[in-house]
């Protein structure tokens, strides 16, 4: 039986401006509590545009939300000379938790390496920010072997020289490209499969223990109707949630998982 907090993170991507976050995140707020959600049975993020981020933290701070809060990138400098970048210092001022790295829209658009993807994990964990580390871009090999491999060495070089104790800290989320924003979702067996196969290589790269304690999320379509069988999975955790999101009352059907599992 696993110990790891199932972790359920709305990614919102490039949507949803400062007001409409607001609205947004209100609404997903009043929907857990009105069905009374255990936040320390499942914890529950947003990661909204940077733009957003001083008016969430504004909501949370002055509700006293229990919705954690995240950015989708951060800088691999804290400071200097470097235009258009956001600090992992400043992100966790403004009472970040959670950062996005690697996402495969940033691999795909602005040609992250994973050399890149380390120095970014570095400057997370330096500022108290925890990663959340995507791996998974590939295609089309569909649980080829290739696509395994592809997505282990993804996790290796981005791990390069990271303390199996901030390791621990890091929450892995493995999105398959085709699955993203498709409909197209992965079976709970290719969930699993590749989710074991990341908590193999962690356990190769460092010790069972850490390799145990790392929450493994799944990304790409995931949907109130697809999560509690993912979830069902052992090795998974949680779901890196695009789309289904922006929908506070689907997302908090995807937070609920558990309850639409057994009927309640
Ligand atoms: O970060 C979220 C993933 O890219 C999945 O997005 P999606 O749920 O819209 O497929």
């Amino acid at each position: 039986m696993s110990t790891r907090t199932p972790l359920m993170a709305g990614n919102w991507k490039m949507n949803l401006d400062h007001q409409q976050a607001i609205q947004t995140l209100q609404k997903l707020a009043w929907t857990l509590k009105d069905a009374k959600h255990d936040f320390s049975a499942v914890e529950v993020a947003v990661l909204p545009p940077f733009t957003d981020l001083r008016s969430v933290q504004t909501l949370v701070d002055a509700d006293k939300l229990e919705i954690v809060y995240g950015a989708q990138d951060v800088s691999a400098f804290t400071s200097g000379a470097y235009t258009g970048e956001i600090s992992p210092v400043f992100l966790a001022k403004l009472g970040v938790t959670y950062v996005a790295i690697g996402h495969s829209e940033r691999r795909e658009h602005h040609n992250e390496s994973d050399r890149l993807v380390n120095a970014k994990i570095k400057s997370a964990l330096g500022a108290g920010v925890i990663p959340i580390l995507c791996v998974g871009e590939d295609i089309d090999t569909r649980r080829a072997a290739a696509h395994v491999q592809h997505t282990l060495l993804q996790l290796e070089g981005a791990l390069e020289d990271i303390s199996a104790e901030q390791a621990k800290t890091i929450v892995v989320a493995y999105e398959p490209v085709w699955a993203i924003g498709t409909g197209e979702t992965a079976t709970p067996e290719d969930a699993q499969e590749m989710a074991e196969a990341i908590r193999g290589r962690l356990a190769e790269l460092y010790d069972r223990d850490t390799a145990d304690a790392v929450r493994v999320l799944y990304g790409g379509s995931v949907k109130s109707s697809n999560v509690a069988s993912i979830m069902a999975k052992p090795d998974v955790d949680g779901a890196l949630v695009g789309g289904a999101s922006l929908d506070p009352e689907e997302f908090a059907k995807i937070a609920r998982y558990q309850s639409h599992a057994v009927g309640l």
